[in-house]
């Protein structure tokens, strides 16, 4: 029997849906944990890297992080891996109003998963999941995030008003996660 994966992460809006999407069908127990990571600069992948690496510390065995970017078009994939912190500067409202002088408003939403068996043999990997859209007004509940101004590219209705089944069904979370569900998660 393998060890639990042990997902660390500060945000239970985030481990709310990643139990939803896992569901029962994941052949392995993951349990959580919460603690903030730091938010690190740079690409992705690297910050992926790192995060799982400052995580392995809090945990021995094998544990599962992941990283979420917000990156507008119109700014060279700026917020990106720094939405946290533009968000809880201005909110969706400021998110959209960021764009005002622009006419592309398209985006795109990606999340990564680091996971690590804690065998000091074994690399970090990774697993990325995308979905294009748009930034528009703010429309819908407030309860996650940038959910009510991010309005997927096929869709009438933003992140924040659509069931949680339909969102996890085309979110770049459960895209990421049917990524995990193939990987090889020795
Ligand atoms: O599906 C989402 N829909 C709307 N908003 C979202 C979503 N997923 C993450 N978010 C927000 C949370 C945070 O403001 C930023 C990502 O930053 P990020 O560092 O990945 O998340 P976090 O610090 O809240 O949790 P963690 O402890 O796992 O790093 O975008
Ligand atoms: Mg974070």
């Amino acid at each position: 029997m393998s060890k639990p994966i042990v997902f660390i992460t500060g945000n239970a809006k985030k481990l709310e849906e990643v139990i939803q999407i896992l569901g029962k069908s994941f052949p392995r127990q993951l349990i959580s944990k919460k603690v903030d990571l730091p938010e690190y600069q740079g690409e992705v992948e690297e910050i992926c890297i790192q995060k799982c690496k400052e995580g392995a510390k809090h945990i021995d065995g094998p544990i599962l992080i992941e990283d979420t970017c917000l990156c507008f078009n119109a700014l060279k994939g700026m917020p990106g891996p720094y939405i946290k912190w533009f968000l809880s500067a201005v909110g969706p409202e400021g998110l959209y109003k960021m764009l005002q002088g622009f006419e592309d408003k398209s985006a795109y939403a990606v999340c990564t998963f680091a996971y690590y068996s804690g065998n000091p043999q074994d690399e970090v990997k990774l697993y990325q999941g995308r979905t294009e859209g748009e930034i528009v007004d703010p429309r819908g509940p407030r309860d996650f995030g940038w959910d009510p101004c991010f309005q997927p590219t096929g869709y009438q209705q933003t992140y924040a008003e659509m069931s949680k089944d339909l969102k996890n069904s085309i979110s770049h979370r459960g895209k990421a996660l049917d990524a995990l569900r193939k990987g090889d998660l020795s």
